[in-house]
């Protein structure tokens, strides 16, 4: 079985050791790390099985198959290219780091040269097989349009940074608007998802973001639209907030796991 290693213990760290705590997943859990600790003896604290301890992300690289990142973009930055020239794999959740494109390509051809893989989950959204198969072929478009609850976008870089206060909010109100680039950047725990479908086709420049905080809903709503010569396609996503970090939408972490089963299975069914 394979060994797996978790930077980051909060909502998503929680779900993907629990599953591998149960047998959901088929590996077994060598350690995790947060720089919060309470969070991290938590998670070790929940679980039943196995032996798994405290580490750094310095002692999964030495010693892990596959390292799960759940943590933030930091993470990314500072770990995703020593495992990949470690010969380590990865699974990014925290997508947006990989908006800089000379950091993207480092962690590319190093896990290219060192045959380890990067895995980034579907996350928070679908239609990411539907939009690797039109990429193939020519995208004119792609478009995502986010709507969440003020508190999920609350505390957010661009809101600090331009003042804007969504705390007395009575309408649907559009917050930002550029490209998944600007996007990942203004709103860094709020929208990898966009950084994924940049990466399923058309690029990060070319992706369009559309942000709408609305004190109506108690969902994340994300919108995929794309046009391309396979014609147009249109995806729309009513996400449960997780119980614990309503930023996050329990999709991203089933879909953690679900990407674990599928590394662990010698069946690949989709794209
Ligand atoms: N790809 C996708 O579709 C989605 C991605 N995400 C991203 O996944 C990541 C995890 O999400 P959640 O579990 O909901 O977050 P969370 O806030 O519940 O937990 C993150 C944990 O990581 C720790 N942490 C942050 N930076 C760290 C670092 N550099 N080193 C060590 N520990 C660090 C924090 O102390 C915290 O305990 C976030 O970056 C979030 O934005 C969330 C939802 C969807
Ligand atoms: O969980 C969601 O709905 C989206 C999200 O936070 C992200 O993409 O970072």
């Amino acid at each position: 079985m394979i060994k797996i290693g978790i930077i980051g213990c909060g909502f998503i760290g929680t779900q993907i050791c629990s599953a591998v705590d149960s047998g959901a997943v088929p590996a077994v859990l060598f350690g995790v790390f947060d720089f919060s600790d309470e969070k991290a003896n938590a998670v070790l604290k929940s679980l039943k099985s196995g032996n798994p301890k405290k580490c750094t992300p310095e002692e999964m690289i030495e010693s892990c198959d596959l390292i799960v990142e759940c943590a933030s973009q930091d993470a990314v930055l500072k770990y995703a290219l020593p495992a990949a020239e470690n010969g380590v794999d990865m699974m990014v959740l925290s997508v947006g780091a990989f908006q800089n494109p000379d950091f993207y390509q480092k962690v590319k051809e190093a896990a290219a040269a060192n045959n380890s893989k990067i895995y980034v989950p579907s996350g928070a959204i679908a239609g990411t097989d539907g939009l690797k198969s039109a990429a193939v072929a020519n995208l004119s478009s792609v478009s995502v349009t986010t709507r969440k609850p003020v508190s999920g976008l609350a505390g957010s870089p661009y809101l600090v940074e331009n003042s804007i206060d969504l705390s007395n909010l009575k309408e649907p109100t559009l917050v930002f608007e550029g490209s998944a680039a600007e996007a990942v950047v203004a709103f860094p725990k709020n929208v990898n998802v966009c950084a994924t479908i940049s990466l399923c086709g058309f690029g990060f420049e070319k992706t369009a973001v559309r942000i709408i905080a609305d004190p109506t809903i108690s969902e994340n709503i994300h919108e995929l639209e794309v046009f391309g010569d396979f014609g147009h396609m249109k995806m729309m996503i009513e996400n449960k907030p997780s119980p614990l970090n309503p930023k996050t939408s329990y999709l991203a972490a089933l879909s953690a796991v679900s990407t674990l089963k599928k590394i662990t299975d010698p069946m690949q069914i989709g794209v």
